[in-house]
């Protein structure tokens, strides 16, 4: 068995959660308030700021220049997609937050960070992978069961299609060449780095649909 698919089966509990979630649910049916939308897309540009970091800084742990250049490209397409963020969404919708980080996007940028900085090249790309492989699975599933006309066809477009899936296919091999390297401990941990992320992102979603706040 592929050591993603391991990681997959075990993270299975929290991806089904992420896909019944009634943001995702809403999202596909066309029927989430332009509001909860709105606070998502606010926060992924937040997001995508400091993913775009994470990667290029998980790049430089790379054991060859071809790996340190894949993730220098993740990273460089997460600026480009952030800044589709500003020149689509933010116009078309009037996006004018400015509270900064809701406590799900300032967990989640945080430990995608302190990872990179931190942690070994293999625990990093365990941690990134969820970012890609969920949105994947989540865009393919919306994609498919959409209502359609959908307020939110070019976010699911994006995430549904061949150039996302040809990036998540390239850090997939990457892990599982990495696994196949690695101690049962340093898989260990890129299990938990795995599972840490994936929860992050069911945090990251629901966040945006209870449009959380500090309280303070
Ligand atoms: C929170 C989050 N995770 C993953 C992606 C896809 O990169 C995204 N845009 N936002
Ligand atoms: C995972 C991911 N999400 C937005 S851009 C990016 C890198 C893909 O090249």
């Amino acid at each position: 068995m592929k050591f993603t698919d391991h990681l997959w089966n075990e993270a299975l509990p929290v991806y089904n959660k992420i896909q019944e979630h009634p943001f995702n649910q809403e999202m596909m049916a066309g029927t989430l308030p332009v509001e909860k939308f709105k606070f998502y897309i606010y926060q992924d540009s937040l997001y995508l700021a400091e993913f775009a970091k994470a990667l290029a800084t998980a790049g430089t742990k790379a054991g060859t220049s071809q790996e340190l250049l894949d993730f220098l490209q993740f990273a460089q397409n997460a600026i480009i997609v952030e800044r589709i963020l500003h020149e689509s969404y933010f116009k078309e919708y009037v996006i004018d937050f400015d509270g900064g980080k809701a406590p799900g996007c300032f967990a989640y940028t945080n430990y995608l960070l302190s990872t990179a900085a931190y942690e070994s090249y293999e625990v990093s790309v365990a941690a990134l992978l969820p970012c890609f492989w969920i949105y994947k699975k989540i865009g393919d599933y919306i994609y498919a069961n959409q209502a359609s006309p959908n307020p939110y066809q070019n976010w699911i477009d994006a995430y549904a299609g061949e150039e996302f899936a040809a990036s998540v296919e390239k850090a997939l091999s990457i892990c599982n060449n990495l696994a196949d390297q690695a101690s049962e401990t340093v898989r260990g941990k890129m299990t938990e780095a795995y599972l840490n992320a994936s929860k992050l992102e069911y945090v990251f979603w629901d966040s945006a649909y209870q449009l959380e706040n500090w309280k303070v």
